[in-house]
């Protein structure tokens, strides 16, 4: 393994400094590296992504653990937790396995599988939590994600089950009774376009009875893709009395809006849907001031007849790896939201503290299962790295991206930010923004 330099990179305190790679770690120096001039370069800590469909096993077609893996690599991730919605369902221990191990034959990315709450998805009986959390796959996060765990009492037993190994249980809130139909969002829009709404109350809700669940259980709780002003309202009020519940918000939901509807281009299709404005104001407010803990793609690939039809038969959902960290750059460090040192904590500290994934031993080697991410840029850490050029700005065009599928709703946008170099333990998986495999 090469030893690497990295010269005059300013680190996320906004110090200029040097970098040096040995055997995978941070070390004090090094002899006979490489040497990577970064002056006027970020770096930042390895981005870690709670919420990524991969869609293997089961849609290859639209993605796969290897151009998944390529794609986050190229986004600046070294982790990404792989979403439970595949086919067959990663409901089992032999399945979450699979797809570790899958993703560490790839090796571009930590491959962390994300287990399912009730088996097939089906909302109605646990899956096999214990077993899953004991494989060799290591699972803490469990999801029904695309559905809801919508049944009070399997929700309740859920978290119950899930203290036993810190794990935590990530919700899709969607009360499925406000949302038969339910193409776009509620309001004004919907109305003039005269499509079925998914009201803001139908995550609002499941919030509040969940964050109320997990108090009375004394467990924890993960949101996923929170998207409405009244949302960050309930979990504002839920961390002010000290109830265990975390929370994540897309890159998408932090700039699109809902008036994109009216192409009726179903790009712009997703689950929850785009909302207003306003909306869009109060989760950049949120994640500045730590109501919302982290940024998390939803990368949801689909294949081409999926989405290239009428809005009402396409599947919700867009690509997300490649454009997420231009996105949090344009959107919370160019507005001043956010400095350097909030991406790094909302990127990566943050996701891999909700995931279980920072944990060492003793001698700083990762635990077990994917290996421990989101660690300070300090000796004798992990060199889990990302290497971003913020004035570098480039053109989204989706036959660029890795990704199978080609459905990023940012064609055409100019963005700031390019990732010249990721790291995972020491080894470029990107180097002068070329995926290394
Ligand atoms: N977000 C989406 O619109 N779709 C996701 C499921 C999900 O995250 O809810 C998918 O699997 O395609
Ligand atoms: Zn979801």
């Amino acid at each position: 393994m090469s030893n690497y330099l990295i010269r005059g990179a300013t680190f996320p305190d906004g110090t200029a400094k040097d970098l040096a790679v040995e055997n995978g770690l941070i070390v004090e120096k090094t002899e006979n590296a490489e040497v990577i001039d970064a002056e006027g370069l970020r770096l930042l800590p390895g981005l870690v992504d709670l919420h990524t469909h991969l869609r293997q096993p089961g849609r290859e077609d639209a993605e796969t653990i290897e151009t998944g893996s390529r794609a986050a690599a190229l986004g600046g991730y070294t982790a990404v937790c792989a979403m439970a919605n595949t086919d067959p369902v990663a409901d089992a221990a032999g399945i979450v396995e699979q797809v570790w191990r899958l993703g560490r034959e790839v090796g571009l990315v930590d491959v962390q599988p994300i287990g399912a709450v009730t088996l097939g998805l089906n909302g109605e009986r646990l899956a096999e939590l214990g077993a899953m959390a004991e494989s060799a796959a290591r699972v803490r996060v469990f999801s029904d994600d695309g559905h809801c765990v919508h049944d009070a009492a399997v929700m309740r037993r859920a978290l119950e089950y899930v203290k036993a190994f810190d794990g935590v249980i990530a919700q899709h809130a969607e009360d499925p009774k406000l949302t038969v139909g339910a193409q776009m969002n509620e309001g004004e829009q919907s109305a003039q376009l005269g499509l079925a709404g998914w009201p803001a109350v139908a995550e609002e809700a499941i919030i509040a009875r969940d964050a109320l669940l997990a108090a009375h259980v004394g467990s924890r709780l993960h949101v996923c893709h929170v998207s409405t002003a009244g949302s960050v309202e309930v979990l504002r009020w839920a961390k002010g009395r000290g109830i265990r519940v975390t929370a994540e918000v897309t890159p998408h939901h932090l700039l699109l809006t809902d008036e994109l509807a009216a192409t009726y281009d179903p790009v712009y299709k997703v689950n929850p849907p785009l909302r207003t404005a306003e909306d869009v104001t109060a989760l950049r407010e949120a994640l500045a001031d730590g109501t919302i803990d982290a940024v998390a793609t939803d990368h949801a690939p689909h294949a081409r007849e999926d989405k290239e039809c009428e809005w009402a038969a396409a599947r919700p959902g867009m690509l997300g790896l490649e454009t997420a960290l231009p996105i949090v750059i344009r959107t919370m460090v160019e507005t001043g939201l956010l400095d350097w040192q909030g991406v790094a904590d909302r990127m990566s500290h943050a996701p891999a503290r909700i995931a279980g994934l920072t944990g060492l031993t003793g001698n700083g080697r990762a635990t077990s299962g994917a290996g421990a991410h989101g660690r300070p840029l300090a000796v004798g850490e992990p060199a889990n790295l990302t290497l971003v050029d913020p004035s570098a700005r480039w053109t989204v065009t989706p036959d660029g991206l890795a990704s199978i599928s080609r459905n990023t709703p940012y064609a055409g946008l100019e963005l700031p930010g390019t990732i010249v170099a990721t790291f995972l333990r020491g080894r470029p998986t990107v180097l002068d923004g070329k995926a290394q495999a």
